[in-house]
């Protein structure tokens, strides 16, 4: 599967450290390329490291002025022209969509998958990777929208919510 991991370009301690790692490991021992913003820095390096060294695949997509932050080592690397092109160049190499612990960044990826699954502009799995219930704040929103009929589909029908790597992989094996 192409695995499509939004996440943290900052560097962070290792409650946030240790779950990339261990998730990118488990995505090269499955067997499953990661496709992802590309550069070397902060969780985005630390998941690379974890696919790299369990024999996994990577794909990054990057964008020009980033360019020299990028992975030396990548199978493949695509330079897009600008954020909004690379958004949807990420969205189209992936099978599914996974977001571990991030910020502004992570977060304006994740919403703009959901929003275009929202609209059924595409059917791909999105799952969040609650680690050390760092999306907590984010799913109680979420779920007062889906309450209050802010939301015109099930929550549950636009994203999966897993506490771990091995539950996230579960989940895309059923989905995918
Ligand atoms: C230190 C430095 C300038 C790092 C380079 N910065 C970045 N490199 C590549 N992708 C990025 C970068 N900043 C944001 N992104 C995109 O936004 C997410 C990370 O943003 P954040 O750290 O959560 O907000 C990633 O999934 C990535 O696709």
């Amino acid at each position: 599967m192409n695995i499509c991991v939004f996440l943290s370009a900052a560097d962070l301690d290792e409650r946030y450290t240790r779950p990339a790692r261990e998730f990118g490991e488990l995505l090269g021992k499955g067997g499953h390329t990661l496709v992802w913003g590309g550069s070397d820095t902060g969780l985005m390096k630390v998941v690379a490291d974890g696919v790299r060294g369990s024999g996994g695949k990577l794909v990054g997509i990057s964008v020009e002025i980033l360019r020299e932050l990028a992975r030396p080592d990548t199978d493949e690397l695509v330079i897009a022209k600008d954020l909004a092109a690379r958004k949807a160049l990420l969205l189209a190499r992936a099978d599914a969509i996974v977001v571990l612990a991030g910020g502004l960044g992570t977060l304006d990826e994740a919403t703009e998958v959901l929003e275009l699954r929202k609209h059924g502009l595409h059917d791909k799995p999105v799952v969040l990777l609650n680690t050390a219930g760092f999306y907590d704040g984010l799913i109680t929103q979420l779920r007062r929208m889906d309450e209050e009929g802010f939301l015109p589909v099930p929550l549950g029908d636009l994203v999966h919510v897993a506490d771990d790597g091995a539950g996230v992989l579960a989940y895309l094996e059923r989905a995918v």
